[in-house]
């Protein structure tokens, strides 16, 4: 399965997320939310700094979720009893997204401030 074309891999990739839409209500509501950034950068045309900040901060939220989701799905295949490992595993998983979460948010904020307070 290593090695295969670009479109395959592609393809893989796209599955990923579509799976993260099907099943997880927080990617959902943070692709909405990342959605709803683009469109106030768009109607807001701030300058390429404020894009490229808040756009790396919605990317690295989904990619974190994605991240949690997968590491979800293996170990509750490995390991589908309780145990608190799994436990901690699931909760830093969900810590990290937390952390990027509040982040963008801050950053979001701060956007807000220098887009809309007055100098
Ligand atoms: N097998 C397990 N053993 C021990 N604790 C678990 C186990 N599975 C889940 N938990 C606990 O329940 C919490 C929620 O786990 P769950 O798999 O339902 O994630 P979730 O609600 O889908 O989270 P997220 O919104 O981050 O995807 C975990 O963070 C963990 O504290």
């Amino acid at each position: 399965m290593k090695n295969q074309p670009f479109h395959k891999r592609l393809g893989f990739a796209l599955t990923g997320i579509r799976y993260a839409w099907r099943g997880e209500k927080s990617f959902r509501v943070q692709l909405v939310a990342a959605l709803s950034v683009v469109l106030v950068l768009i109607w807001t045309q701030p300058s390429m700094v404020w894009w490229a900040l808040l756009l790396i901060c919605t990317g690295m939220v989904l990619a974190a979720e994605l991240l949690n989701t997968a590491l979800e799905a293996v170990v509750d295949h490995l390991h589908p009893e309780i145990h608190p490992a799994i436990g901690l595993a699931k909760d830093c998983a969900a810590g990290a997204v937390l952390v990027l979460s509040v982040t963008a948010a801050c950053v979001f904020i701060a956007f807000l401030a220098d887009t809309f307070l007055p100098a």
